[in-house]
């Protein structure tokens, strides 16, 4: 017998907010408490169901059907284990962030488990009007780091291409976290020059230079008790970086013109879509920053690694830009979104849908629609398009011409082109930022 009996556990965990069942060796359901019957129930009785059947509808354990299970993991490890599954709620399919506990018998054998259950309010694994949605394992497994870290205050590194939803995703970890209830401040380090960076950071002082007429709060300031999201934070010039480092550091910063050292109050997510660890090599990235924010680094997965969610992301985002509401893509029009590339990710297929929607007269959004598209695209270079000149330039504007042709077409990945070329990375930064060698 557990040190518990059932009905003592029971008594116990009805008193508690969230939706927990527990559940014996065989996966079977021996209990759940009201939270979990109003939240998940269906209306038939639970006990003896298996957890397996109930939210997920599988007749064979999560395991064996391609999915990580908690239960098994919680018993060869003997320790809590914590995971995040799409489950059938009355509500549809929902992420759920799952963990289970072991509950050991007086010989210390594992005799029960108890399953606490919360659905993630910050994506949604149907078609949605807002916020984050998707099912693909990519997303799956970066919205299970962001459901780990969003609780904790510890400084997040969202990295992705560009239109992969970072400042989204910075949104749904600041709502997740117990900052939910303070500002959420986004800054854009790609527009920060000198003399924008401090004072559009750290605000200033009546007075402090021509034009100060009042005193300005800075970002910082106005993210207290939030979210600081510096966004393309890899742009930051390294002279900035020094500064941005040193409010990291020391948690204080000054307003400009001002005495008083503040007390900085935030939690930090920065983004970014270059490969930062090669610009560190390159020594166009600060260490000591990249280490400073680099405490729980997030990849943000491009759309060619999550495919199988462009027709839900195409009908969520047809319910964001469509003014006539309930209209569809056809079956057809779907096909095509999903097989075709996206060097715009999200960002792309989104544009994409609401020119369609434009178009579109009818009920119905069609391929004819999606394919009206005139603008020209900055299309990723055909592979098979060589190198060529039809002038005679000097050896220099050779060089330049020759990366601006081989760099799209590695992905503007500059530590893998440095590799192809043969010298370093560091070289190649250096070149593109047209600097002579040290
Ligand atoms: N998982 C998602 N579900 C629904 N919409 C999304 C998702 N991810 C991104 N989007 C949408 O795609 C667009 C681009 O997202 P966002 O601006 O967050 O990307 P980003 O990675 O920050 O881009 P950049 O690097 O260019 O700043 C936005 O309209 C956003 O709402």
């Amino acid at each position: 017998m557990p040190p518990y009996s059932l009905p003592e556990l029971m008594s116990f965990l009805d008193g508690l907010p969230e939706p927990r069942i527990v559940m014996d060796r065989d996966y079977r359901i021996v209990a759940a408490n009201q939270a979990y019957v109003r939240e998940f129930g269906d209306g038939t009785p639970l006990l003896g169901r298996t957890c397996y059947a109930v939210s997920h509808r599988y007749g064979v354990p999560c395991d064996q059907a391609g999915e990580s299970c908690p239960l098994s993991r919680c018993q060869e490890a003997g320790t809590p284990q914590r995971v995040l599954h799409l489950h059938h709620t009355p509500h549809g399919e929902e992420h759920v962030d799952v963990e289970l506990t072991p509950i050991r018998d007086e010989r210390g054998r594992i005799a029960y488990f108890v399953e606490t259950m919360r659905v993630v309010r910050e994506a949604s694994g149907q078609a949605a009007a807002r916020g984050l949605v998707g099912r693909a394992p990519t997303f799956v497994r970066m919205l299970e780091r962001m459901m780990r870290v969003a609780d904790s205050n510890a400084a997040v590194l969202l990295l992705g291409e560009t239109g992969t939803g970072k400042e989204l995703v910075a949104q749904a970890i600041h709502q997740a976290s117990p900052r939910r209830s303070g500002p959420f401040v986004a800054v854009d380090c790609a527009g920060l020059t000198e003399t924008l960076f401090e004072s559009e950071l750290f605000g200033y002082e009546k007075g402090a230079f021509t034009g100060a007429g009042h005193r300005k709060l800075g970002l910082v300031e106005a993210a207290a008790g939030g979210t600081l999201f510096l966004d393309e934070i890899g742009e930051l010039p390294l002279s900035l970086q020094v500064k941005l480092l040193r409010l990291l550091e020391t948690g204080t910063y000054r307003r400009v013109g001002g005495l008083d050292s503040l007390r900085a109050d935030f939690r930090l997510i920065a983004a970014t879509h270059r490969d930062l660890a090669a610009m560190v090599e390159a020594e166009a990235f600060r260490r000591d920053l990249y280490f400073r924010i680099d405490t729980f680094p997030i990849h943000t997965p491009a759309l060619h690694e999550r495919p199988e969610d462009i027709p839900l992301l195409a009908e969520s985002l047809l319910r964001r830009v469509d003014r006539r509401s309930g209209r569809r893509l056809s079956a057809e029009a779907l096909v095509w979104l999903a097989g075709r590339r996206y060097s715009g990710n999200i960002r792309e297929l989104r544009n994409l849908i609401e020119r369609a929607t434009l178009m579109a007269d009818g009920e119905e959004i069609g391929l004819a629609d999606l394919q009206d598209d005139e603008t020209p695209r900055p299309a990723a270079p055909a592979p098979d398009a060589g190198f060529r000149l039809d002038e005679l330039v000097d050896l220099a504007t050779l060089e330049e011409r020759y990366l601006d042709w081989l760099l799209p077409r590695l992905g503007n990945d500059v530590a893998a082109a440095a590799r192809r070329l043969g010298v370093s990375a560091r070289t190649l930064y250096r070149k593109r930022q047209g600097r002579t060698e040290r």
